[in-house]
């Protein structure tokens, strides 16, 4: 369990305010963090990890005390045993991609731990590249292998998938979980996409400048319960998936993800972050774009 009780005073281009956060994450737990750019997501995680000092409030996984500002207790990020995927990646340019595993994995295993990873994340090619060599998607690939090599105990992940293709994101949201599994990680995860909040998570917090707004299973946060027979929403549309002769189109409306089957002729010209009604027409739902 990560029990924190975590108060720091931001600085925002807008002026001070505060973040501050309780959080109870049972062990074993796939927590996502969900808020609007600036709401405090990447400071909750870099408190976790010991890159940022709160004013005030304690940190402990399993009763052991990272941070407590009463005591004065406050352990470096290397006693944490944390892995962090940062949004920057943050690789070591002096390294190929093997050697930036090889550094972050325990001597035990190390040989097999890091060939796993780089199979795991299509690497193999890439392993004698330097991280300047290689693209976005690549790097962040390497990141979250090196991340998992060091056998954490709780996961970090600030938009680890942000920068890949569908297919890519897909192959390693499902490595993401097989590994959370697998290890029994207690994972924290900072994204922006619903879809992928409510494939991955148990539990969800959504921050609003610096305060916890909401907590629960995303499938609670984010679907629409009660959709009636009548209705016209607009959204914004978040992804097209083509299965067989239709599409599936996942629209982002308010918090609520809705999935409307459509037909190809429908969808001409809808593109993910387009904004769209979604309505009814003779209890078939129809989707048109906001022009
Ligand atoms: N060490 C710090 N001291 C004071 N203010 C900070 C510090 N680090 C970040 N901030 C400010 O806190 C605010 C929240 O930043 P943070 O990166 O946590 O937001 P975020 O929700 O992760 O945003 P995004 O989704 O854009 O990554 C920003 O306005 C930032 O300038």
């Amino acid at each position: 369990m990560i029990e924190a009780r975590i108060h720091k005073k931001l600085i925002a281009a807008g002026g001070e305010f505060s973040l501050s956060a309780e959080l109870n994450i049972p062990k074993g737990s796939l927590l996502t963090i969900y808020g609007p750019s600036g709401s405090g997501k990447t400071s909750l995680l870099r408190s976790l990890a010991g890159l940022l000092t709160p004013d005030k409030g304690f940190i402990s996984y399993q009763n052991n005390t990272w941070f407590n500002s009463e005591k004065k207790i406050n352990l470096p990020p290397q006693k944490r045993n944390i892995g962090y995927v940062f949004q920057d990646y943050a690789l070591f340019p002096n390294m190929t991609v093997k050697e930036n595993l090889e550094f972050a994995s325990n001597k035990l295993n190390r040989k097999s731990t890091v060939d796993e990873l780089l199979s795991a994340m299509h690497l193999m090619e890439l392993e004698n590249r330097k991280p300047d060599t290689l693209s976005g998607g690549q790097k962040q690939r390497v990141a979250l292998a090196r991340a998992l090599a060091q056998k954490p105990d709780v996961l970090l992940l600030d938009e680890p998938l942000a920068a890949l293709d569908t297919s890519m994101r897909t192959g390693l949201q499902a490595y993401i979980l097989k590994a959370h599994k697998k290890e029994g990680l207690t994972t924290i995860l900072v994204s922006h996409d619903v879809t992928e909040i409510m494939k991955l998570s148990d539990i969800t917090i959504i921050l609003q400048d610096g305060q916890i707004s909401q907590i629960g299973p995303p499938g609670e946060l984010f679907m629409e319960k009660h959709i009636s027979g009548k209705f016209q929403f607009t959204g914004t549309v978040l992804q097209l998936i083509k299965q067989d002769v239709i599409y599936i189109v996942n629209v982002l409306i308010g918090k609520n993800v809705i999935k409307v089957v459509a037909h190809p002729a429908e969808i001409d010209g809808i593109q993910p972050g387009d904004k769209v009604v979604v309505a009814s027409k003779a209890f078939n739902p129809v989707i048109y774009k906001i022009t």
